[in-house]
């Protein structure tokens, strides 16, 4: 087996001859550790090192195989596939001590890279892109002669947005956002003059809804929200009244995009590794906006 450069997973390691379904291929070597010595160790380590923390439950204890040191071996080289793999990770038990044993789930090649699952199915690299049908926005709105509109923003993704605006003679608008995923924002707007209103709302849920509203002369109404939750979503959405007063109504396909990006630095006072960074970026066909970052830590985890 050798260990090879790949630009987008970084090293990984390939077949150098052929192998059969069942043979032992590689260990995950690494330190035996227990939670407590775990945890210690996530504290000291760059966010990038927590991958290599291999959780495991032997003998009805949850240990964890620590491979992040850089000691030649060539398991804790082996990249994730979580869709076509040629490999699996079991546990060997041997003068009761657990050792994490690759072992191939299929003929293999000279020249193939062995992967194998790593079982959580939230690893940053595997939700760059997902569907575009996992929001939908649907927006309706009608502005009749008193200049009302409601607009309901509905997501599959847990998300709900219900919004009633009403422009009367003096442009004075309420809304409300709604959702079902503990997102509670009551505001309202004014539109005087210009007939023209910007707003900014922080709830204590630590989620920021920002919504610009401007109604002009000829009845024309846009509205955009931005609710950014810790629930990955953030929606924006634009309506439009022509001088007829009529509704218009846009469906959204709303593509969700999330990078992780860790930093190499380390805190210049104290030395410490910074949190690694998920970007999450919702694009749609129609509107093109809105950034969240958050930060997350995963293990996996295997089961004797
Ligand atoms: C256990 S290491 C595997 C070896 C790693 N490629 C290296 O160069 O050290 C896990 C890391 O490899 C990368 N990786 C593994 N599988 C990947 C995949 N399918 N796509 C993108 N990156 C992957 C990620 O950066 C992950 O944090």
């Amino acid at each position: 087996m050798t260990n090879l450069k790949n630009h987008l997973l970084g090293r990984g390691v390939f077949s150098s001859s052929h192998y059969r379904k069942e043979d032992f291929l590689v260990e995950y070597r690494g330190d035996i550790i227990t939670k407590e010595e775990c945890e210690r160790r996530r504290r000291l380590y760059h966010n990038a090192l927590e991958v290599f923390l291999f959780q495991l439950l032997f003998n009805g204890r949850l240990l964890w195989v620590d491979a992040a040191r850089e000691d030649g071996s060539l398991g804790r080289l082996i990249n994730d596939n979580h869709i076509n793999t040629n490999s699996k990770m079991k546990i060997i038990n041997v003068d009761r001590k657990p050792y994490l044993c690759l072992f191939a789930t299929k003929d293999i090649s000279p020249g193939q890279e062995i992967t194998y699952n790593y079982d959580v199915s939230e690893w940053p690299w595997r939700n760059k892109v997902t569907s575009d049908t996992e929001i939908q926005t649907s927006t309706s709105l009608s502005c009749a002669g008193q200049k009302t509109g409601t607009q309901k923003v509905t997501s599959d993704t847990e998300i709900q947005t219900s919004t009633s605006l009403s422009c009367a003679g003096e442009n004075g608008g309420t809304q409300k956002v709604t959702s079902d995923t503990e997102i509670q924002t009551s505001t309202s707007l004014s539109c005087a003059g210009e007939n023209g209103g910007t707003q900014k709302v922080t709830s204590d849920t630590g989620i920021q809804t920002s919504t610009s509203f401007s109604c002009a002369g000829d009845n024309t109404g846009t509205q955009k929200i931005n609710v950014t939750s810790d629930t990955e979503i953030q929606t924006s959405t634009s309506l439009s009244c022509a001088g007829d007063n009529t509704g218009t109504q846009k469906i959204c396909k709303l593509y969700v995009i999330s990078v992780a990006v860790s930093s190499l630095d380390k805190c210049a006072s104290c030395s410490g590794p910074y949190n690694a960074f998920k970007w999450v970026r919702v694009k749609c066909k129609i509107i093109l906006k809105s950034s969240e970052n958050y930060a997350r830590r995963k293990t996996k985890t295997m089961v004797s």
